[in-house]
């Protein structure tokens, strides 16, 4: 939902992201959606038209996060960001609605993954909801499996109807709040992102940010347990200084040994899908950064090293102190 939109007084037209939405889902079949996911869609059209906002619920928990701050505000002693955000908005009476972006093999899924336990908001990974579905033998999976082992995007309307799916069975149960990773990765789903049902307004955009080359030896070296569903990396990197880019080295994520005979490659981690991904992300998803930059939410971070050099500085530019670190996972 924009905000403009949620301004009572503000006059109530059809907006041009409701005529994008209308047009998305008149032409897509029948067989995309699942009816509890139209209703989802309908409540979606409804409330751009109407402009009316889900209320959110209270989740406090034992850290603290810049509450009355402008965005801009997140960024200081960070790479630039555009400048701050004119308008504050309070954030203390729901819980944080933050997105994740960044290349592949950047560590999206590792962040969003530690941050979600922390803030205790879900961690909605759209890569995950794309292998689910895969794996489920339904209607799109044999599709799905052509366009990710190619390095392909899935189209916005198969990811907008898979992402309304889990943000309605999360609210279901009383889910609130969210750390997307991986969404939105075109211009279209970041336009499509403010009238969503349940995102009403993304709050921060981190952007993760590592050299290419160390981004494909990363890519490389991720494992999952196919038994505990941990996500490791036996990738131990140790880039050179080169091109006015400082060295890097990264101690590899090992798994515990009861998992390290059932660790598992995903097929599109090969080099050959690794590489076309990453051309597609700069081509596709790099002007969604764009949109949010304009937007004053974005904040640019730099991954100084691995997880644990990382880690700490993040929840730094986050401005979160972990009042007990022990708590989140290693992995
Ligand atoms: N928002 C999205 N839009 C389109 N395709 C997506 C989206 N999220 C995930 N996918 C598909 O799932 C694949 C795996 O995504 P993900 O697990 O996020 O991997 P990575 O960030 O390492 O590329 C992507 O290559 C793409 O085919």
């Amino acid at each position: 939902m924009s905000r403009a939109s949620l301004d009572p007084s503000a006059p109530r037209y059809i907006t041009e992201e409701y005529l994008s939405l209308s047009l998305l889902f008149c032409c897509a079949p029948p067989l995309l959606f699942h009816p509890s996911s139209m209703a989802a869609l309908n409540r979606l059209l409804r409330s751009a038209v109407l402009g009316s906002s889900p209320a959110f619920s209270a989740g406090k928990r034992g850290f603290s996060v810049l509450t009355e701050e402008p965005v801009g505000r997140f960024s200081a002693g960070l790479s630039a960001s555009s400048g701050p955000d004119p308008t504050p908005r309070r954030r203390e009476d729901r819980n944080v609605q933050w997105v994740f972006l960044g290349c592949p093999g950047v560590g999206k899924g590792t962040f969003a993954s530690r941050l979600s336990q922390l803030l205790g908001v879900p961690h909605i990974a759209t890569g995950d909801l794309v292998r689910e579905e895969l794996a489920s033998s339904g209607p799109l999976s044999n599709q799905l499996a052509e366009i990710v082992n190619q390095g392909q995007l899935v189209s916005d309307k198969i990811i907008i109807n898979l992402l309304s799916k889990r943000l309605e069975s999360g609210a279901a149960k009383g889910e609130s709040g969210f750390i997307l990773d991986g969404f939105p990765r075109t211009v279209k789903q970041a336009q499509l992102a403010e009238i969503l049902d349940g995102v009403t307004d993304v709050d921060l955009v981190v952007n993760l940010k590592l050299r290419e080359d160390v981004l494909l030896d990363k890519c490389l070296g991720r494992r999952t347990c196919s038994e505990c569903g941990g996500n490791f990396n036996v990738a131990s990197i140790n880039a050179k200084a080169e091109n006015g880019r400082p060295a890097m080295s990264m101690a590899p994520l090992l798994p515990p040994a009861k998992c390290m005979s059932k660790l598992i490659t995903r097929a599109d981690d090969t080099e050959e899908v690794v590489k076309k991904r990453l051309h597609v992300y700069n081509e596709m998803s790099q002007p969604v950064e764009e949109f949010y930059r304009l937007q004053s939410k974005l904040l640019e971070f730099d991954l100084p090293g691995g997880l644990h050099e990382s880690w700490p500085k993040l929840l730094e530019a986050l401005n979160i102190d972990d009042h007990d670190d022990t708590r989140v996972a290693t992995a």
